[in-house]
């Protein structure tokens, strides 16, 4: 039987097992950052985001009013959503159903935000997280938005990334192949509507940990944060 932990990394680890958190806004890099620090690492990856997607595109696919947050409420334990946690290749199912690229449609980013702010469906995808961090057999790297506030307080390393709005929407547009000066300004306005819903939400919002490390990667390559998040957790391996 699948379990929620499944296909963690084969790599060996090179030292002891570390939770590291990473959150932060919309497109400051926290998916491709921290796939690669937990694949150079050996340790696994959580993408939580994508559990939100998977929960929102499984409630507008079986009709549920997503801006009722009472109907949401009443059908968050029915979807079984099991992510895949190996850095080079993570997955996300739900029913049984490969949910990777459905989650990423303009109309699952749209309602997601109301989705994960009805307080039922945070407290089924925060067990999830919290189960699956803690059978890692060599760590793992969680990103989203409340990993360092809520989900896992206690993590070894936190940190939260940030990066100016027009940056972001720069990267987001580039990925999208949408790089008009049109296209820019509303993919950034997009951004920034995202991010307002997710830090004003009352439970549990987007939020920096007192004692996470602030990257701004505005102006800093992907790969310069990645070495410097490798620097921080090998750090913390060699302490422990
Ligand atoms: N430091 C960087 N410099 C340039 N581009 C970057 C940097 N970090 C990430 N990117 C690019 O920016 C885009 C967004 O990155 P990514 O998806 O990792 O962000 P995210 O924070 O996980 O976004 P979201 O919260 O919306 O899922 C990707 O195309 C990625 O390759
Ligand atoms: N820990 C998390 C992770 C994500 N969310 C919500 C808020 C985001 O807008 C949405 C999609 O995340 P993305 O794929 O863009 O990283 O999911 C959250 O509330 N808590």
């Amino acid at each position: 039987m699948e379990t929620a932990a499944q296909a963690a990394p084969a790599a060996p680890a090179t030292g002891p097992a570390v939770i590291v958190a990473i959150d932060g806004p919309s497109g400051t890099g926290k998916s491709s950052t921290s796939r690669a620090v937990a694949a150079r690492l050996g340790m696994s990856f959580l993408d939580t985001g994508a559990q939100y997607r998977a929960m929102t595109w499984w409630m507008t696919g079986n009709g549920v009013d997503v801006s009722d947050p009472s109907a949401v409420a009443a059908l968050a334990r029915k979807p079984a959503i099991v992510s895949g946690t190996d850095p080079k290749a993570p997955t996300i199912t739900v029913d049984g159903a490969d949910a990777s690229g459905p989650i990423r449609t303009p109309e699952v980013t749209a309602n997601v935000s109301a989705v994960s702010a009805v307080p039922e469906v945070r407290e089924v995808i925060t067990g999830l997280q919290r189960s699956i961090a803690a059978s890692a057999p060599h760590g793992i790297v969680v990103e989203g938005r409340d990993i360092g506030t809520t989900v896992l307080p206690d993590a070894d390393v936190k940190i939260f990334l940030t990066a100016s709005a027009e940056a972001r929407a720069a990267r987001r547009s580039g990925e999208l192949g949408a790089t008009t000066g049109a296209a820019v300004a509303a993919t950034k306005e997009a951004l920034i509507q995202r991010d307002a819903a997710d830090s004003t939400r009352k439970a549990s919002p987007l939020a920096k940990a007192a004692d996470a490390t602030e990257i701004d990667t505005t102006d800093l390559t992907l790969a310069q944060v990645i070495d410097r998040i490798v620097a921080l957790v090998e750090e913390k391996r060699a302490a422990k």
